[in-house]
């Protein structure tokens, strides 16, 4: 009899000791826990993508004491000097969660995503030098042709329509037509020998042209299908997952039955079998002398290095693969989809923008583009900083502290006993949810209107206040410190790229569905349509023949 209280008796007193651990945390002012079984965890999941995060910055400032799941307490900071602290001076002291760490690993296995500490800054080294301005310039070419395709498949779509009798226009879901113009990218990255400026043109760019690839169906809604959130008792049984030891998580998470485990599996497969086959040709190109500052030619390289600080193991190698194609793709399509629903909704920010490309087009003779031109389109910078700001895709991030800490505080907070404090004691074991969408639509940091997307903020000459916090252009939107995204420069390229090409040929605008459309929380935010969320990412759109000049 005695026995079976003994499992019940250890986990409270576990339960009560990190509850006595979290004690510091209790004068910490924050929202009323709507559950004890869920906390906030429905604020956080299933409205729209930060709507609660950015109602706790107007009601509390930078931090908020928020619940978990059990009335475990969790800190909500959006405060730009915390989030600095956490993510730049103490990096590898507050890893990821293990249970997201697990979820990771299951996207894309054991990759730069997923490791910590010196197994981090080993991948990290291995594959930063891949990812520098010079190795971006050397990838317009790339962007330039799959947006080219990009253009000729949506101009087929648009005079086949027979429900528009002058086939100028067509109602199109654009969403996927992005996922898969991106995934083309990525793809790129592996499967082709260097130096990319000869190759990018007789490349056969398969995502675009075949719906119906494997490779293409795996990602298909692949992190809303794995991260979407579920019903109350599935984010329940999640959230306990915390709770668990990793030798316990690690194989429960990878053996979870249901449909999107089963395509994470198959889309496992699918990359490993290609991975396998783009390493074997990039180590016969290296044999004969073809090698460059690819990520390829970097990767194979560190698989022979006999140096064990920047040597990578044939899985490492093939999860690094997997983690750019997820990472380079997912995050990459969706800010696209957001720029475009912007344009649609901003139709006076759209027709500056054409105009802007149109004049640097006959300044250029009618000449295509270059880098070095799109650099120079000021407008064009500011409405795609404008969208990073106002649609982080990665909107918060999760932390857990590995030590007691003390977290600094650009804004200080009044304690709940009526206390102004400049800095917050934090225990081991707390959990950080660092919102980015919330620290970007900071009033004291971006003015009053921070709120309103307005692209012209970016082309006056106001100092910003608020400290540095070391990311792109002082937004949250790419992460920040040793983790901050390997990419940001780069692909910022690839959908300024994208983005000259698509308003050059087309115009957008609403259609019914398009005023339904609200950001939806997965691992990253998507799009989706109000009621028919299970039809998976959307972006429903008229898009309709540019007129010409
Ligand atoms: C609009 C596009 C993108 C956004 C907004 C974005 C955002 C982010 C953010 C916020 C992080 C940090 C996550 C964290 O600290 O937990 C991150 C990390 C990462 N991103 Fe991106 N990303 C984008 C595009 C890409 C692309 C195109 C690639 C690859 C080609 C990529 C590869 C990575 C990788 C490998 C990491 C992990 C870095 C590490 O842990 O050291 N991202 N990204």
């Amino acid at each position: 009899m005695y026995k079976f209280c003994i499992l019940p008796a250890v986990l409270l007193s576990l339960y009560l000791y990190r509850r006595w651990r979290q004690r510091s945390l209790s004068d910490i002012p924050g929202p009323k826990s709507p559950s004890f079984l869920l906390g906030h965890l429905g604020d956080l999941l299933r409205k729209n993508a930060a709507e609660a995060e950015f109602l706790w910055q107007e009601q509390f400032g930078g931090v908020a004491r928020i619940k978990a799941p059990f009335g475990e307490d969790q800190l909500w900071i959006s405060d730009p000097k915390a989030i600095h602290h956490v993510l730049q001076t103490s990096c590898y002291k507050h890893p990821r969660p293990a249970d997201r760490r697990e979820f990771s690993r299951l996207v894309c296995d054991d990759g730069v995503l997923t490791m910590e500490g010196d197994a981090h800054k080993r991948h990290r080294k291995a594959m930063q030098p891949a990812f520098g301005m010079t190795e971006a310039r050397e990838l317009y070419p790339v962007f330039q042709e799959v947006a080219v395709q990009l253009v000729a498949k949506w101009k087929e779509l648009i005079t086949s329509d027979e429900s528009d009798m002058e086939q100028s226009s067509s109602d199109m879901n654009v969403a996927p037509w992005l996922s898969r113009a991106t995934l083309d990218v990525s793809v790129f990255l592996f499967s082709c020998a260097m130096p990319l400026v000869t190759t990018a043109f007789d490349y056969d760019f398969k995502a675009l042209d075949g719906p119906n690839d494997p490779l293409v169906r795996s990602y298909e809604n692949f992190l809303k299908n794995a991260s979407g959130t579920g019903s109350s008792i599935e984010l329940l049984i999640q959230s306990c997952f915390q709770y668990l030891p990793e030798c316990i998580l690690a194989p429960l998470v990878a053996n979870m039955p249901g449909e999107a485990m089963s395509q994470m599996r198959e889309n496992q497969k699918i990359v490993h079998g290609l991975a396998r086959g783009w390493i074997a040709d990039k180590a016969h190109a290296l044999e004969v002398g073809k090698g460059h500052r690819d990520i390829m030619t970097l990767l194979v390289k560190a698989n022979s290095s006999q140096d064990p600080k920047t040597r990578l193991s044939e899985y490492e190698m093939i999860s690094q693969i997997r983690t750019i194609l997820l990472a380079g793709h997912e995050t990459t399509s969706n800010s696209m989809s957001f720029i475009l629903w912007e344009l649609t909704k901003h139709q006076d920010v759209q027709a500056c923008l054409r105009r802007e490309i149109e004049s640097a087009r006959a300044a250029n003779d009618g000449a295509p583009f270059t880098a070095e031109d799109i650099d120079s389109m000021q407008y064009l910078q500011a409405v795609v900083k404008e969208v990073f700001r106002f649609h982080a895709p990665v909107y918060h991030i999760m932390r857990r502290s590995g030590e007691d800490d003390v977290l600094p505080l650009f804004e200080p907070i009044k304690t709940k006993s009526g206390t102004l404090i400049t800095d917050i004691p934090v225990p081991e074991g707390t959990t950080f949810v660092l919102s980015f969408a919330a620290y970007n639509r900071n009033k004291k940091i971006w003015g009053n209107d921070a709120d309103v997307f307005r692209p012209e903020r970016w082309l006056e000459e106001n100092e910003r206040a608020g400290p540095n916090v070391g990311g792109y252009c002082n937004l949250l939107t790419f992460g920040a410190g040793p983790r901050r995204c390997i990419v940001s420069q780069h692909y910022v390229l690839e959908l300024q790229t994208l983005l000259v090409e698509l308003i050059s040929n087309f115009e957008f605008s609403m259609t019914e569905q398009t005023e339904q459309v609200r950001r939806m929380p997965c691992a990253v935010m998507v799009p989706v349509v109000t009621g028919e969320e299970a039809k998976g990412v959307q972006m429903p759109l008229k898009v309709s023949l540019a007129p010409v000049n």
